[in-house]
């Protein structure tokens, strides 16, 4: 199969510092307890005021240093799609469930578990949550097959309610390829019932031309302030 990816003659990155690692994901694990409860607390208004005057005070502290939103974090790897922050599948993001997926065959899998900080309608997921995994969840599939696109289209059935708290199996397959377009469908299901699908959908990733790779990802760098890979490249067809 072709590569449309930015980062194929990149070398991957060494491995990240084992510290700010188990640091970072500790912290993201803490940060998801502290939303889970946040929307699940039934505490009184003082105690839920007295937290949050102390969450603000954690978050100064974190605030002393940050990135801007060109800059990718020091855990971050765009060859190894390694994401540390994606709200699908980031180890450091409170909000993302997370789900990591890998591939079996032609088939890429994940399994993962809601909260209710995912709440659409009562005790079940949102559908655009729904969506967010899905755009993630295809998208993966189409660069864990060594391909790379933005999504340019995702539709999606929903066939039924997806519950949170309740184990879910995540597929997605490859079903077309052509140029810097890449098909994939895939859904999402309950891990007791892995055949029904809740939630369909197919997405057409596209790996942008040169001029919109530049303008969306030149100002790039990685956290030590280097070009980010892929930066450089300027044939969309050849990458
Ligand atoms: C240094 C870099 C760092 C990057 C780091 C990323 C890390 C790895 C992230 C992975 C993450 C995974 C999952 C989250 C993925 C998102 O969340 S992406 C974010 C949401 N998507 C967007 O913002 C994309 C917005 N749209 C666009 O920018 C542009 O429309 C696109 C998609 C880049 C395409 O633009 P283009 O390059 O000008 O494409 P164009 O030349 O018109 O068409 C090329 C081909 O695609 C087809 N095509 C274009 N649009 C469509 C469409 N809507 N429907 C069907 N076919 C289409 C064309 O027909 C054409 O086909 P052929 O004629 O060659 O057969």
């Amino acid at each position: 199969m072709t590569t449309t990816s930015p980062w194929a003659e990149h070398p991957a990155a060494p491995d990240p510092d084992p510290d700010l690692q188990a640091a970072v994901t500790e912290l993201g694990a803490a940060v998801r307890d502290l939303l889970e409860t946040t929307v699940t607390t039934t505490v009184p208004a003082g105690e839920q005021a007295a937290v949050a005057a102390g969450v603000r005070g954690l978050t100064a502290r974190l605030a002393a240093a940050t990135r801007g939103r060109h800059t990718l974090s020091a855990l971050d790897d765009l060859p190894t799609f390694r994401r540390t922050y994606s709200p699908v599948t980031g180890v450091g993001n409170g909000f993302a469930p997370p789900v990591q997926f890998r591939r079996e065959g032609d088939t890429v899998v994940g399994e993962t578990v809601l909260g209710l900080r995912h709440e659409g309608p009562p005790a079940h997921c949102h559908g655009g949550v729904s969506a967010l995994l899905m755009d993630q969840l295809l998208g993966s599939a189409a660069f864990l097959a060594g391909r790379w696109g933005m999504t340019a289209h995702l539709v999606l059935t929903y066939h039924g309610a997806v519950p949170l708290q309740t184990p879910l199996v995540l597929t997605a397959r490859i079903t077309e390829t052509s140029g810097r377009k890449t098909v994939v469908t895939g859904g999402i299901a309950l891990a007791a019932e892995p055949d029904r699908e809740l939630v369909s959908g197919e997405a057409v990733f596209v790996s942008p031309r040169p001029e919109l790779l530049e303008l969306y990802f030149g100002a790039l760098t990685t956290a030590d302030g280097s070009p980010a890979p892929g930066h450089g490249a300027t044939d969309g067809t050849a990458l």
